[in-house]
């Protein structure tokens, strides 16, 4: 990126990709991020939404706010489509109407799960909840308003901050020997620091090139997959050697583990698309993982 500063606005204040933005941003000079959520912007108040954003005067925009309850959506559907899936349309609208980049945060969970291989952006889409359907209205929704687009589909977001299964993991240990995890939902877990980086990378290089190979759906997950059972046992490993919380997984079926809304049972996500295009590649699970822990227990 050469030339003046410029502005990135993230949505969501809060959200674990919006507060690692912010962390990774703060090194980059020529960058400025202001992340902006509620009350000043709403994403259920869709009429709000384009003046809060403009008065920004943004060079790009990152949406990363989002209805994330994946059970509660399913009772809440009418919130979770408004905010989810209507109002990444009109971001993008503005976006449009601005003439600046849009980077789309959606996710793993648009998939059923079906495939018995790594999900690449091709394939078909087909959602097993209210979650996952309000996420998919939210890529349709950008896709009509705006061209100049990146969608980055995610998964298994974990980080320091927030509401996540590697925090819940490590606050269940505290008073339980066992926790049962299933082990039959497969995906890729995600450090939101990680992906912040990746985020930044794609924004910057939106903002340095027209080509319209930068653009579109990508995939946008941690290296190798787990099951969320492999993902507690290693965050306890890791946990263990750092002094902090220990528990033993019992390894159950998802049958086992009844929830409102149904998961995917395979949702891994082919990441080949970003790296070829935007040369951004997020390290191993493990190693973040580790990293994360590390961070909470050792170095807080
Ligand atoms: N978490 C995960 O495992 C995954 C997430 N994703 C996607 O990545 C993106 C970022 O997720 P993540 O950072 O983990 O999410 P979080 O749940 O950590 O944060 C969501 C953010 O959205 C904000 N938000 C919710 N409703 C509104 C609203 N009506 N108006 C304004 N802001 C609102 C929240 O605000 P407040 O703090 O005020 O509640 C919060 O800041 C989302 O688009 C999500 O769908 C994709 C795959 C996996
Ligand atoms: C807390 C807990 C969960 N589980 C199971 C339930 C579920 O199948 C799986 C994950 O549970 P969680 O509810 O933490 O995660 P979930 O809310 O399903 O996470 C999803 O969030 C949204 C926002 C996404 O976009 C997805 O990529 C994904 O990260 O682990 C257990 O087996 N044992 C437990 O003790």
């Amino acid at each position: 990126m050469s030339g003046t500063k410029k502005k990135m606005v993230v949505t969501g204040t809060e959200g674990q990709v919006a507060r690692s933005l912010l962390e990774r941003a703060r090194s980059i000079e020529d960058l400025d991020l202001v992340a902006l959520g509620r009350p000043r912007l709403d994403l259920a108040d869709l009429s709000s939404i384009a003046k809060s954003l403009i008065s920004e005067k943004p060079d790009v925009i990152v949406s990363a706010a989002a209805y994330t309850s994946v059970d509660k959506a399913e009772e809440d559907s009418e919130a979770a489509f408004k905010v989810n899936g209507h109002a990444p349309g009109e971001i993008a609208r503005v976006a449009a109407d601005l003439n600046i980049p849009l980077v789309h945060i959606s996710t793993d969970y648009v998939f059923d799960g079906g495939k018995n291989e790594a999900y690449t952006e091709g394939d078909i889409t087909a959602p097993a909840g209210v979650y996952g359907h309000s996420k998919l209205l939210g890529e349709q929704t950008v896709r009509e308003h705006t061209t100049n687009h990146v969608i980055l589909r995610t998964a298994w977001v974990y980080s320091p901050f927030g509401k996540n299964f590697l925090l819940t993991m490590l606050r269940l240990a505290e008073g339980r020997d066992v926790i049962n995890v299933v082990d039959d939902q497969i995906g890729n877990p995600t450090c939101a620091l990680a992906l912040a980086d990746g985020i930044l990378t794609v924004a910057r290089n939106l903002i340095s090139s027209d080509a319209p190979e930068l653009r579109g759906v990508f995939h946008a997950a941690g290296s190798g997959s787990a099951s969320w059972a492999d993902f507690a046992a290693y965050i306890f490993e890791t946990s263990r050697r750092y002094g902090g919380p220990f528990a033993e997984v019992q390894r159950i079926p998802t049958s086992a583990y009844p929830t409102p809304a149904r998961r995917p049972a395979n949702s891994r996500l082919d990441c080949a698309k970003l790296e070829a295009a935007h040369g951004v590649l997020l390290p191993f699970w493990k190693q973040c993982t580790e990293m994360i822990v590390r961070r909470l227990l050792v170095d807080r």
